[in-house]
């Protein structure tokens, strides 16, 4: 699914109203509709329900005063509250507003101290209130009116029905700079804005519903929009169908070189998520003294044992062998547990400079690659990055805060300098392409936040790769079965789960995607 950022929202406006001829009062009277037609599903019948309308100068308070016609046609007790003078109000918004000032509708301006009271009584008796201050134009901190009425919007217990976005928060980022409107469902318009899938944004939108407001269908496939939405039906499509006469071949050689004392675990679950996403022959290459534990582990995978250094990391004698390794592979997955050793990171570094094979580079990895980034864009095949924040943070030189602050920003900067496919991790994971395409992923739970899921990961999407999967769609495909393998193992109970409980539910996720 298509994300419109405030801006292309804006020209697919434009568009609409001017080389289509649809009035820009025509899509309002549509948003409004749409609000309305979703108010019917949730407190039928309408005509026994109370509501509180506050409604911004702009469109989007427009579309609240459409809202109130509608209402008021069918019945409902109405009141509107106006966040400044009707005379600041213009365009299709006071088109709108003079046909309920018609109608005689109770229009109440915030303009002085003794209406707030009025808006407490209204919001406390209200069966739902109606978030019609900003959409897409807002920007910013929000006024110290705004904020007081959020606060009012929000104490107040009652179901909240944000028009377009929660007011208060950036379309394109999810951020919040001040307060924010918490919304129990959000009917945002035409095309999802980003900002309501990443956080904390997202937890502001409550239920989201996407409402068609008539635009016509060419307008937006004719904007070349790089923000997608990942979707099970999109991920059905592209993983890969195994052949009923398959053998083992076929699905693909995978080399893990993961691993160092006291970090066998790191190597273990990159080498059982590539085993659980369906790779069919998996080496795993990590320090000699690892070797034992590791195939009593790992009964289905092959184990190869590497020099390693007094510490237990792997040695730079190594590299010769990892190389060879990744010429005989179709997929070389590196970095989980190998520890922060100078000798491994220059090994690293060798590797990631000689190999042939597509790489999925995470964890150590990434750590080794800080100021040498420049070897990512000489590789043969597209490298996957897989950081979350703090790597992030180590890669570009900014702060966690920074990275978290833009995600798609970020890691979309990211992967044109680096020529790479970067998986920003986290809580609503990042895809992001050298072209600026990015993928923001939905799927995933906060019991994921536990040691060794990201290595899952990291085995995933190298296990799609083995089984021919592009490195593309592999990093797409990858992150939302991860996520939906986290849905699956907290069903059991969120709160305690395991990385290996998600990865055994790898399989039983891939196989829950309709279409797959
Ligand atoms: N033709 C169109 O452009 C359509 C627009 N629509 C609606 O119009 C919205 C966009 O309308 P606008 O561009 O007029 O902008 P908005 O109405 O989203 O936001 C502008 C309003 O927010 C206030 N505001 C912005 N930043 C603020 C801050 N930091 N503190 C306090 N107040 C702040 C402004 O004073 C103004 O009242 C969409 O989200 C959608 O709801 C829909 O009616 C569909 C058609
Ligand atoms: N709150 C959350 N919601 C969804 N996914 C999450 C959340 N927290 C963490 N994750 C996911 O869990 C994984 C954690 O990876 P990472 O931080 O590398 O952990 P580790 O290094 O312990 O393996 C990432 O894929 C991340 O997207
Ligand atoms: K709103």
């Amino acid at each position: 699914m298509k994300a419109a950022t405030a801006a292309v929202m804006r020209e697919i406006d434009r568009i609409a109203i001017n080389e289509y001829g649809i009035p820009g009062a025509v899509l309002m009277e549509n948003a409004g509709v749409a609000v309305v037609r979703h108010l019917e599903t949730m407190l039928a019948p309408l005509s026994e329900r109370k509501f509180c309308i506050l409604a911004g100068k702009g469109n989007n308070g427009g579309d609240g005063y459409v809202i109130a016609r509608h209402l008021a046609n069918q019945g409902a007790k109405v009141k509107v509250f106006l966040l400044g003078e009707k005379a600041a109000v213009g365009g299709d918004a006071r088109l709108n507003l003079d046909i309920i000032d018609l109608m005689g509708l109770d229009i109440i301006e915030i303009t002085h101290e003794r209406v707030w009271d009025k808006v407490k009584v209204t919001v406390t008796f209200a069966d739902c209130l109606i978030d019609a201050l900003a959409g897409t134009g807002f920007r910013g901190e929000p006024s110290d009116d705004m904020v007081q009425l959020i606060d009012m919007i929000n104490a107040a217990g009652k179901p909240v029905v944000a028009v377009d976005i929660p007011s208060g928060v950036d379309a394109d980022t999810g951020r919040v700079y001040g307060k924010a409107v918490q919304a129990s469902h959000t009917v945002t318009l035409g095309l999802p804005k980003p900002g309501l899938f990443l956080y904390p944004g997202a937890e502001c939108a409550g239920q989201l519903t996407v409402a068609d407001i008539g635009i016509p269908a060419a307008i937006v496939t004719g904007q070349e929009i790089k923000q997608n939405i990942i979707m099970a039906d999109m991920i059905g499509a592209i993983l890969p169908r195994r052949s009923p006469a398959a053998h083992k071949g076929e699905n693909g050689r995978l080399a893990v070189v993961a691993g160092s004392r006291g970090l066998s675990g790191a190597a273990a679950m990159t080498a059982a998520g590539a085993l659980r996403a369906g790779a069919g022959l998996i080496t795993l290459a990590a320090p000699a003294s690892l070797q034992a534990v590791l195939a009593v582990k790992l009964t289905e995978v092959m184990t190869r044992p590497l020099a390693e250094t007094s510490a237990g990391a792997v040695a730079q004698a190594a590299v010769q062998e990892i190389i060879g390794l990744a010429s005989a592979s179709d997929v070389l997955a590196i970095g989980p547990g190998l520890g922060c050793e100078e000798e491994t990171r220059a090994l690293v570094r060798a590797v990631v400079a000689a190999a042939c094979c597509p790489l999925v580079i995470d964890a150590d990895a990434l750590n080794a690659l800080a100021g040498y980034t420049s070897i990512l864009t000489d590789c043969s095949a597209l490298p996957v990055l897989t950081p979350h924040p703090g790597e992030m943070a180590r890669l570009t030189g900014l702060s966690i805060q920074a990275v978290n602050a833009d995600r798609v920003k970020v890691a979309r900067q990211a992967a044109g300098e680096w020529g790479s496919i970067v998986v920003l991790k986290g809580a609503r994971t990042v895809v992001a392409f050298p072209d600026g395409e990015v993928y923001i992923n939905t799927s995933g739970n906060a019991g994921m936040a536990t040691g060794g899921t990201g290595d899952a990961l990291t085995g995933i999407i190298a296990g799609l790769i083995a089984q021919g999967l592009s490195s593309h769609d592999a990093a797409v495909a990858g992150v939302y079965i991860h996520g939906l393998a986290g849905d699956v193992a907290a069903a059991a109970g969120m709160v305690g789960m395991t990385a290996t409980d998600l990865i055994k539910a790898v399989p039983a996720a891939m196989y829950g995607i309709k279409g797959y």
